[in-house]
């Protein structure tokens, strides 16, 4: 019979090539790994046959345990593991770590059980299916696989982040909800699910440009059986688009772009010439709507890849996964009833679809700071500085009272704008909402500023180190600048959002 795992019997394995320690009252057996140990092989026969709970925690996250258990021999005789283990779509028992709807304790009047079952389906699928791609994808730079959309595909994950509609009707969404009852509220949990994964380049490369160039063809697009085909094309997950308007010549300011649109001598096509850049997911797209230069003004229009269509790779500060595109248009001939909207009319067009894709960036941004407080929560209490942990320190205390009012008074509005989102027409979303959601986003960003500051202060080295501890920490760091400047610049929106309220004050002198 084998002898039990006491903690005696773990003080006689203190060897190099016999080596075990306790970590969270389970016994691990390093003898085959001392070698591999990234730490090194003098720090663990420092604590060889000893408790080295307090020392693990102090330099590694909880998930290099999962990682590495098979090292483990089990738990010490009559103790229990006090660590929680997560598992997928738990929920984090950290304070602050989920919105406030999803702990237990507090009400919300926004939300209801088909919200719930959504969450913990999306969490599941997340964890099991797009994390462990977009990890290795964010490293290696490589593009989403077709296996991943295939899936997305199948449980209707694409379909769901065009946002509520008639695309939904018939279609029943990860199993758990019928797509006619999908609302504003759905698209919310799906907007900041899905950034679970943390990896920035990764979360724009899983179909970031679909989400915001379909909406436009969905909207705008005047011939049906087109509609339908590229609707149907997209959302299978067989056809890929993107949304082609920021040019080397002109970002926010869309007035400036020089693409040219000039209808052929038959007049039964466009000729499309000029330049884009930064493109998302234009290296893997099948479509682009794209903005033009036409006669008058400023036309939108959907423009398929030819020999014609030349795409190159940007690298910028997150991952290539992403995908972000030179893309260069040599006289691509593309067919009349391509345009969407209005010949000359296409601000319409795009100002119209930029209200959900800046509220869906919103979306994101303010969970993915969620997640960064949470990770200050957890490591001020794990990290022992000057024989404490960090969480004792008053200074401590106070960044983290600032990251917890920025990162809650962000999700109210948020959800308060999407209350809104769900009694408005598109049209009136449009007139009525496009300064709020310009101000929360910018809001959202400048926030996301303060807490990756302070984030990486409190993380220290590990802040800018891109694995171990402040992973997370160095990632949103680095690339929460994505958000302060796609979709519109801090500095355009915040000044967009003014001018909308001046447009309705009352004309008489108050
Ligand atoms: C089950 C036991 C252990 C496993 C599986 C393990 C695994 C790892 C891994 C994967 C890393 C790379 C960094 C990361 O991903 O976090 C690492 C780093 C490190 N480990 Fe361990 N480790 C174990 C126990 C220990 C113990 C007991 C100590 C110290 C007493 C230690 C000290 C270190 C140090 C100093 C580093 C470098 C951390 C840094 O650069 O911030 N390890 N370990």
């Amino acid at each position: 019979m084998k002898a039990p795992l006491t903690r005696d019997e773990v003080a006689r394995h203190t060897s190099e090539d016999d080596l075990w320690v306790i970590v969270d009252h389970k016994i691990y057996d390093l003898s085959d790994f001392v070698e591999a140990h990234p730490g090194g092989s003098v720090v663990l026969t420092q604590v060889a046959g000893q408790d080295a709970t307090t020392a693990f925690y102090n330099l590694h996250r909880h998930e290099v345990l999962q990682q590495y258990a098979s090292l483990c021999l089990g738990a010490v005789d009559g103790e229990k593991s006090e660590v929680i283990d997560p598992q997928p779509g738990d929920l984090s028992k950290v304070p602050y770590a989920e919105p406030l709807w999803l702990a237990p304790q507090f009400k919300s009047p926004y939300y209801s059980e088909s919200h719930r079952k959504l969450q913990k389906a999306i969490r599941v699928f997340v964890e099991e299916h797009i994390t462990p791609e977009a990890m290795q994808k964010e490293k290696d730079g490589t593009f989403i696989s077709q296996e991943l959309i295939d899936k997305m595909a199948e449980t209707n994950i694409l379909a769901m982040r065009l946002g509520p509609g008639k695309h939904l009707h018939g279609r029943k969404l990860l199993g758990v909800m019928d797509g006619k009852d999908f609302d504003y509220f759905h698209d919310l949990v799906m907007g900041q699910e899905l950034t679970r994964h943390n990896q920035r380049g990764f979360q724009d490369g899983n179909m970031a440009g679909m989400t915001i160039s379909l909406t436009a063809v969905q909207q705008w697009c005047n011939d049906e059986a087109l509609k339908q085909r590229i609707t149907e094309e997209v959302l299978s997950g067989k056809k890929k688009m993107s949304l082609a308007v920021t040019e080397a010549f002109a970002g926010s300011d869309v007035a400036g772009i020089r693409t040219t649109a000039e209808l052929s001598e038959d007049g039964q096509h466009w000729l499309i010439n000029g330049t884009k850049k930064w493109i998302t997911n234009g290296m893997f797209s099948d479509y682009f709507v794209t903005g033009c230069k036409t006669k008058k003004g400023f036309s939108v229009i959907l423009v398929p890849r030819t020999e014609d269509v030349e795409t190159k790779l940007i690298k910028t500060s997150y991952s290539t996964a992403a995908a972000t595109t030179y893309i260069e248009f040599n006289n691509v001939k593309v067919p009349r009833n391509h345009l969407l909207g209005e010949e000359d009319k296409g601000f319409t067009v795009i100002m119209s679809n930029f209200n959900h894709e800046r509220w869906m960036m919103a979306c994101a941004v303010i969970r993915w700071s969620r997640t960064v407080l949470e990770e200050c929560l957890k490591w001020s209490h794990q990290r022992i500085v000057f024989g404490k942990p960090l969480i004792t320190q008053p200074v401590i205390r106070q960044k983290i009272a600032r990251m917890i009012s920025l990162v809650e008074s962000n999700q109210a509005w948020l959800e308060q704008i999407t209350h809104q989102m769900n009694h408005m027409t598109y049209h009136q979303q449009s007139t009525l909402l496009s300064g709020p959601i310009a101000l929360l986003k910018t809001f959202a960003t400048r926030s996301a500023h303060e807490i990756a500051d302070d984030a990486t202060n409190i993380f220290g080295g590990r802040g800018l180190t891109q694995s171990g501890m402040g992973r997370v920490v160095e990632m949103f760091a680095r690339t929460y600048k994505f958000d302060a400047i796609l979709g519109g610049a801090e500095e355009v929106l915040a000044d967009l959002g003014v001018r909308q309220a001046m447009k309705y004050m009352p004309k008489a002198m108050l």
